[in-house]
């Protein structure tokens, strides 16, 4: 947008989506990692935006998010800045920017939003970490909290399946969970633990809890959004919903252009000079 036009679009803020909880209105919210994307979530009215390192996965085709690093973030999310009118934007510190040093951690924040000019940042993890997210908000940061299954910590798990099944770990989520509410995280994200204890948690701690394979008892939901187009190949866990097969439409749009340039079909007269 120029400087001389003005949107007259609502930005979201923590304080709506607070709202949003409080009366009982599900909060939608999609990953995007590039301008154009995000302009197309955004644009179809997403509450949210995360900037996930997923990134890692579906951007850069790693197996893991451990890999991405702090200016890799920084680029996906200043490019879905650009492309944002409405959505509040949130951006994943990646792995070892954060953990067990809180002056790190600050210093992560800090360039993110510095830097992308996003709305708050999410760390994974509980009580391990609230020293660092104490020094994030410090700094008038936003920060969303997320437990369960959470990837940076995938070698300590072993496996993607679900988590929390048992009693202790169930335990444990639910304590991280108020403790994240008390150092005064805006929301929390749930990743694919038992339907009934995310609905435990989501009416325990006040602020709002957007799951991810997490059940429909909460007070959103987020997916990766090349998942839910069909865009990622051979990722179909139980909690995705498919609304989408783009990979089809793609591939078919392609296969198309290659015969048309192939048979000289393209570009005809119009498309020339
Ligand atoms: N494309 C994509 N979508 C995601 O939702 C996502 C990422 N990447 N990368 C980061 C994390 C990793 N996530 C994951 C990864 C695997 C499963 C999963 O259910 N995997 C297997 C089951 C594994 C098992 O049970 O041992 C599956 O059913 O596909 C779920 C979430 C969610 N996040
Ligand atoms: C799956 C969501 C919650 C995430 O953290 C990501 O996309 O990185
Ligand atoms: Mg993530």
């Amino acid at each position: 947008m120029s400087v001389h036009q003005s949107s007259n679009i609502k930005r979201i803020t923590t304080h709506i989506l607070q709202e949003m909880k409080s009366r009982g209105e599900k909060i939608s919210m999609l990953t995007a990692y590039d301008f154009s994307m995000a302009a197309i979530v955004d644009g179809a009215g997403i509450d949210i935006i995360l900037v996930g390192d997923s990134a890692s996965n579906v951007m850069a085709g790693h197996e893991t998010t451990l890999p991405i690093t702090m200016d890799q973030m920084i680029y996906h999310a200043s490019s879905v800045v650009r492309g944002v009118k409405r959505a509040f934007v949130v951006v994943d510190i990646p792995f070892g920017s954060y953990q067990g040093n809180s002056s790190e951690a600050l210093r992560s924040a800090i360039r993110i939003m510095k830097e992308s000019g996003a709305h708050a940042v999410k760390v994974e993890g509980g009580a391990e970490i609230k020293e660092s997210i104490t020094r994030i908000l410090s700094a008038g940061v936003p920060v969303m909290g997320h437990l369960g299954l959470t990837p940076q910590s995938i070698y300590k798990f072993g496996t993607y399946t679900v988590r929390a099944k048992e009693e202790e770990e169930a335990n444990k989520l639910l304590e991280d969970a108020k403790i994240l509410e008390e150092t005064g995280c805006f929301a929390l994200v749930l990743e694919k633990i038992p339907a009934k204890l995310a609905k435990k948690v989501a009416e325990t701690v006040s602020i709002p809890v957007i799951g991810i394979g997490a059940g429909g008892d909460v007070d959103g939901q987020v997916l990766v959004v090349h998942d839910m187009l069909g865009i990622t190949q051979e990722f179909k866990p139980r909690f995705l919903r498919q609304y989408a097969d783009l990979q089809n439409i793609m591939t078919k749009a392609v296969q198309d252009y290659i015969t048309d340039v192939k048979s000289k079909d393209f570009p005809n007269e119009s498309e020339s000079y």
